[in-house]
């Protein structure tokens, strides 16, 4: 997996590719990466495909109870805090490398977090197995205030970079765009790897194709056991 976030001067921009790989064997051409955290805050996962799928969905809820109870945007660094306990108190088993993205009253914000729990705040980021290829992009061309245009092309320029380089990352490039005013998932961004068609073949066959040799409707009668309304 390669993937990467950038600020720039409005927002933040999130990029992945979308391999999944078992062993020597690509398992999912087309797998999505960028998680919904909030309206608000998005999430990067590398890893294990379950771990970042079930942690993400996780946060994905206990944020939005956090934000009901609160009646405030929630910031992105307490879903970090909240993330990060959680994966350290699990010791690095739940496999899942993440990059949290978002906007919040505090301005734009990323934040990478390991498996064992350990998180860094810098205004580029790269995780996964093509993060190095990613990195060697971000090192070079990062700039501060970035026009949203800019940002994605350097995005778009690191993941190219991973699924150039990276055996384990391939296929398209989806990215996540999140201002104030909210956020956009373009998926994908830029397409490597033809959609898959859902049907090959037309399978509605005309009627009569089946002989009918007997129809009939069985009667069945249901007994009403009850009708109070059990007080609970
Ligand atoms: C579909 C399917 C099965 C996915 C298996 C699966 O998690 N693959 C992992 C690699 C891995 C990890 C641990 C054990 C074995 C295989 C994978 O592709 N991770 C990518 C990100 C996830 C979100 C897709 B990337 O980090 O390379």
């Amino acid at each position: 997996t390669t993937t990467t976030a950038v600020i720039f001067k409005g927002g933040v921009v999130l990029g992945a590719d979308t391999r999944a790989t078992g062993g020597n064997i690509v398992m999912n051409k087309n797998c999505s990466k960028i998680h919904y955290l909030a309206k608000n805050m998005y999430c990067l996962g590398a890893g294990t495909a379950a771990d970042t799928e079930y942690t993400t969905r996780l946060m994905a809820g206990k944020l939005e109870l956090l934000a009901m109870s609160m009646r405030r945007i929630v910031p992105v660094k307490s879903a970090v805090r909240m993330l990060k306990q959680m994966l350290f108190r699990y010791q690095g088993h739940v496999s899942a490398a993440l990059i949290v993205g978002g906007v919040d009253m505090l301005g734009p914000k990323i934040v990478s977090i390991a498996p064992h729990g350990s998180s860094d705040n810098a205004p580029y980021l790269a995780m996964g197995s093509g993060s190095i290829a990613a990195m060697s992009v971000l090192e070079t061309n990062f700039r501060p205030d970035m026009t949203a245009e800019e940002a994605v092309k350097l995005v778009r320029d690191a993941i190219n970079a991973g699924v150039t380089n990276d055996l384990f990352s391939g296929s398209n490039i989806d990215i996540c765009v999140i201002t104030i005013d909210g956020a956009q998932v373009i998926r994908p961004y830029e397409q490597n790897q033809p959609e898959v068609l859902k049907k090959a073949n037309n399978y509605t066959f005309p009627r009569g194709t089946t002989t009918v040799l007997s129809q009939g409707v069985r009667k069945v009668d249901y007994h009403i056991v009850s009708t109070e309304i059990r007080k609970t």
